[in-house]
């Protein structure tokens, strides 16, 4: 699904590389979740996964361009703006150029969010907002899902909710994920890859190997 090769890039060409020669390759229908410490450079990397930034050296090849992004802050949205679920929904449907209303029920279904569509956003928790983000997200019909820490500003039983989505599309309907997660116990139990950054480099660990590894320190 996606294929990184010595990948360098850096904030400020004057000091150390942020990402010193990534390389990683994204099995199709695999959930990959990228842990790190702070500042080392998670976020970036789905930047330029995304194309919003571009490599200094090295090479991104997606093998889709049917990709859903949930950012863990949507600039420029403002919760306040008197706007329903549904009419949301709508406002993103017209701008893919896809028709048919009834899409948005079967959408919000899917994230058990349905009994909201007339709620005004505003009103929503800041997890059934996450799970309106994956609703408009998923209409798009994506085949890989990127993810900024889904579980930031979430109550616990939300996130379950949220992880449990994620996982479904994953396994259920072979969505590729690849998200930026600081829940490491979230990693483990819903990835099947863990891509640890440290120092600018990455490793591509399995959940098992990942595990192990844990259990030697
Ligand atoms: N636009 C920018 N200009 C300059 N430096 C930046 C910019 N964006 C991020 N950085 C710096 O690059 C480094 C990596 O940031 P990034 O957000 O990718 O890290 P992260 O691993 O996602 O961090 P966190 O876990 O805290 O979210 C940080 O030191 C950050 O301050």
């Amino acid at each position: 699904m996606l294929e990184i090769e010595n990948l360098y890039f850096s904030y400020n060409r004057s000091s150390t590389y942020l990402l010193n020669d990534i390389n990683l390759k994204v099995p199709k229908g695999s959930y990959v979740s990228i842990v790190g410490d702070n500042g080392c450079g998670k976020s970036t990397l789905v930047k330029l996964i995304l194309g919003e930034k571009k490599p200094l050296k090295g090479t991104i090849k997606l093998y889709t361009n049917r990709i859903g992004y949930i950012p863990q802050r949507v600039e420029g949205f403002n919760p306040q703006f008197p706007i329903t679920v549904s009419e949301m929904l709508n406002v993103h449907r017209k701008a893919l150029g896809m028709k048919g209303l009834r899409l948005n029920d079967s959408i919000l279904e899917k994230v058990g969010m349905k009994e909201y569509k007339n709620s005004l956003i505003g009103n929503l928790s800041g997890g059934q907002l996450q799970k309106v983000f994956i609703a408009r997200a998923l209409m798009g019909q994506p085949e890989l899902l990127v993810l900024d820490e889904p579980s930031t500003a979430v109550d616990v039983q939300s996130q379950r909710e949220i992880y449990s989505i994620i996982k479904g599309l994953n396994k259920d309907f072979g969505v590729t994920v690849i998200s930026v997660e600081h829940n490491l116990n979230a990693a483990l139990l819903n990835s099947t890859h863990i891509f640890k950054i440290e120092n600018g480099k990455g490793i591509l660990f399995s959940v098992d190997e990942y595990t192990a590894m844990l259990q030697e320190v």
